[in-house]
């Protein structure tokens, strides 16, 4: 046999592949892209994906060493699959094993067989029972599998039957057992499609005329006016032509009521990836959509990884929303890798939002993609009237403006609901000393501990420290240590005091620990009659209250001033989420907005114009500026408990750049790729880490990529600051 290693991508950082010598008596041709291999390196046992074979290598004979187990006959990983890892990898200057690892589910890349997701299925036969069966019982279950054939075993047992019943019906030749991966349940009850409105018929129209290649859409759509009726009916058009779906939302826009919503509608079954399923169960997920059973897969960000054999169509809802940008590891946009998906598949995506990104909308403005709009809200529903309240010089009660306490009372009188928004968890934002001005301080942040009060606490929301709450002030032995400022839990605390007769519910994150708890809040609120809502952004995205009539927006304020480039686009989109909950059915809402700075241009811009036309504006800020996305962007963090160290890896690679451009471009006067920094990050101490950063704009993707790919080179291979972590962070959506 002739002598042949096989190329092996392994989860490790490293950025290149590794060469291995074949099983004994294996030949070349049983070794193919996309298998899991077991292998040694160094002292650890890995598992690595086959990325290819070759008749020579770099490393000599006995240096190579032999795998230790070939697990996959067929590739785990197809061709269309490893290419997307390939272009990932690149894209975002990543090691090709770490990314691959991404495509399949945990259990597979601890090594389980695929069948680990199978599960017991009984199937009638066709045939009469040899013996006769009595029995209530069996009498049930022989009308169960008349009623349909095919029945997963633990459908049956949560019906009460037993194993014992169920074998009596296999001895009779009625039913037959077999291992099989089970499907998603089917709903029973259909739910009735609602007949769509002018706007949203044209603009379906205007979509599925789309299906059948690559396009990517902007569905830019009010909040209410209907975007999930227009993603539905899409859906079932490509499902009628025989393609999968594939739907992304933002983690918290993944509600049970969500689900419901889109299984209630198909007769096909619809799969689920999301964060709050175990490792079995994504599994489960993965094959259903792998093997074709699902027609439908509905995920959070990293469901953009699933394997579709027969996808026709991609659909990113709430496309602006910050989780789909992975913040560690491989920091990658699902959102993007969603269009290079699309575009490498053939068929189309359509980016959903009412707020869309300033990327996005570029895209579309420039006729990049293809624009669809809804201007109107579905049904009878109309556009919340938004208002900005001045609290300037005004005495406040409980954080509320009187006039704002008197509307609140309206509404509810109406028997009609009220949110009350405030993107702060915890009691106060800070616990301070009245008689020295001392302020509790996270040990490993420059940040200022939450107080809590439920269970009563300090925490750091950066690093997640907790401390309990000093009796005396630490500083000065004063005991006039009290919380400042405002959080959800206060505002519930003290609106229960405003409005002793009402139902107050918080909605944040610790209140909301999982999706079921949300589940059960969700119907709470849709029972409640009149109730006042407190949360956080939680309660902001993609939700249906019926009854919320009014939302008041406590600070917001603190989002007009942040020193970050998208400030204000987050800022606005938070805004408009949040107000778009008001009145989205018969009744009319409003929206009442505290603010200190009620003349600030881009407020005023925002509630007179709405979002649309505040994004052109903030567009035009972005084009003067020169920066995303009329310009490209990365970013090379450094993190390092010491300080020094932690910039000077930055000045090294800031030096080692400038050095690579000029070499590259020795005549030119202006380098294509400007460089910035090192500057100190917003924070610049957290968890016990000094944090640096090196902002790196092009007008050329192409310059800003060759150049990050020289600086990975140099990084990888840099001696000495062994303690500092960096990372190159390609289209960062924050530089805090
Ligand atoms: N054509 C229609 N006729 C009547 N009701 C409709 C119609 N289309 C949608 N609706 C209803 O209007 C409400 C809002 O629709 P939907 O949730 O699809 O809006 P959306 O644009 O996705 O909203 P958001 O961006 O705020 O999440 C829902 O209760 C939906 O059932
Ligand atoms: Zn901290």
């Amino acid at each position: 046999m002739s002598f042949f290693v096989v190329e092996t991508a392994l989860p490790l950082p490293l950025r290149r592949v590794f060469d291995y010598l074949p099983l004994a008596d294996e030949p070349e041709s049983a070794y193919r892209p996309g298998q899991r291999v077991r292998v040694e390196f160094g002292r650890q046992l890995l598992m690595g994906i086959v990325t290819g074979t070759r008749q020579h290598s770099e490393v000599p004979q006995n240096k190579l060493r032999p795998l230790l187990e070939r697990l996959d006959d067929e590739p785990l990983i197809d061709d269309n699959g490893l290419a997307l890892c390939r272009w990932l990898a690149d894209y975002y200057h990543h090691s090709l094993g770490e990314v691959l690892e991404h495509m399949i589910p945990t259990m597979l890349r601890r090594g389980c067989a695929l069948s680990e997701a199978d599960e017991l299925v009984w199937q009638a036969t066709g045939n009469e029972p040899a013996s006769p069966l009595r029995g209530a019982k069996q009498q049930a279950l022989l009308q169960l599998f008349s009623d349909q054939p095919r029945w997963p075993h633990s459908a049956l047992t949560a019906q009460g039957f037993s194993l014992a019943q169920l074998r009596r019906l296999q001895d009779a030749g009625v039913i037959s057992e077999s291992q099989q991966l089970p499907l998603p349940p089917l709903m029973l009850e259909r739910q009735q499609f609602h007949t769509l409105n002018p706007q949203q018929q044209s603009a379906l129209k205007t979509l599925s005329a789309e299906l059948g290649h690559f396009r990517a859409c902007l569905l830019e759509g009010v909040t209410g006016s209907g975007k999930t009726e227009v993603y539905l009916r899409l859906i079932e058009e490509a499902i009628q032509q025989g393609k999968q779906a594939l739907v992304l939302v933002p983690e918290i826009g993944l509600t049970p009521q969500t689900v419901r919503r889109f299984q209630a509608r198909f007769s096909v079954p619809v799969a689920l990836l999301h964060s709050g399923l175990n490792d079995r169960e994504r599994l489960q997920g993965w094959r259903q959509a792998r093997e074709g059973g699902a027609r439908i897969l509905i995920g959070t960000r990293s469901a953009v990884f699933t394997p579709l054999p027969d996808l026709g169509l991609i659909i990113i809802d709430e496309e602006h929303d910050g989780s789909f940008k992975q913040q560690d590891g491989l920091r990658y946009s699902a959102r993007d890798f969603a269009l290079v998906r699309a575009h490498k598949a053939g068929v189309p995506i359509v980016l959903g939002s009412a707020t869309p990104s300033l990327e996005t909308l570029h895209n579309a403005l420039s006729g990049k993609y293809l624009h669809v709009k809804l201007t109107q809200r579905a049904g009878n529903a109309r556009p919340p009237g938004m208002k900005l309240h001045s609290i300037l010089h005004q005495s406040l009660t409980a954080g509320f403006a009187q006039p704002v306490l008197a509307k609140m009372q309206q509404h509810l009188d109406n028997n009609k609901q009220v949110l009350v928004f405030i993107n702060r968890r915890g009691f106060a934002p800070l616990l301070a000393c009245r008689d020295c001005g001392w302020m509790a301080e996270c040990r490993r942040c420059d940040a200022r501990m939450t107080l809590h009060r439920m269970p009563p606490h300090l925490h750091c929301h950066h690093c997640d420290f907790q401390q309990g709450i000093p009796a005396i002030c630490p500083q000065c032995g004063g005991s006039h240590v009290e919380g400042i400022g405002q959080g959800t839990e206060r505002i519930e605390e003290q609106l229960a005091g405003l409005f002793p007769a009402t139902t107050i519910r918080r909605v944040d994150r610790d209140t909301v620990r999982n999706k079921q708890a949300f589940d059960e809040l969700y119907d709470d609120i849709h029972d409640d009659g009149s109730c006042i809502l407190v949360g956080t952004q939680m309660l902001a995205k993609g939700h249906h209250f019926p009854d919320v009539t009014m939302v008041v927006i406590l600070d917001a304020d603190a989002g007009l001033f942040s020193s970050d480039f998208r400030g204000m686009e987050h800022s606005a989109q938070l805004i408009c989420q949040v107000a778009g909950r008001a009145g989205r059915e018969d009744s009319p809402g409003e929206v009442w907005i505290q603010t200190l700075y009620a003349d600030h241009p881009q407020l005023n811009l925002l509630l007179d114009s709405g979002y649309h036309a505040l994004a052109l504006s903030l567009l035009q800020e972005r084009q003067h500026q020169i920066l995303p996305p009329y310009s490209h962007m990365a970013l090379l963090r450094s993190e390092c408990e010491d300080r020094i160290q932690a910039q000077q890896l930055l000045q090294e690679a800031r030096a080692f750049m400038q050095n690579w451009l000029h070499q590259q471009h020795p005549n030119s006067r202006q380098a294509p790729v400007t460089l910035l920094g090192p500057f100190p990050a917003i924070m610049e101490r957290r968890a016990g880490r000094f944090r640096f950063q090196l902002q790196l704009y092009a007008n050329e993707r192409k310059a800003l990529h060759q150049l990050a790919h020289v600086l990975v080179q140099f990084l990888e291979s840099h001696k000495g600051l062994h303690k500092v972590r960096w990372n190159l962070d390609i289209d960062p959506i924050d530089t805090l």
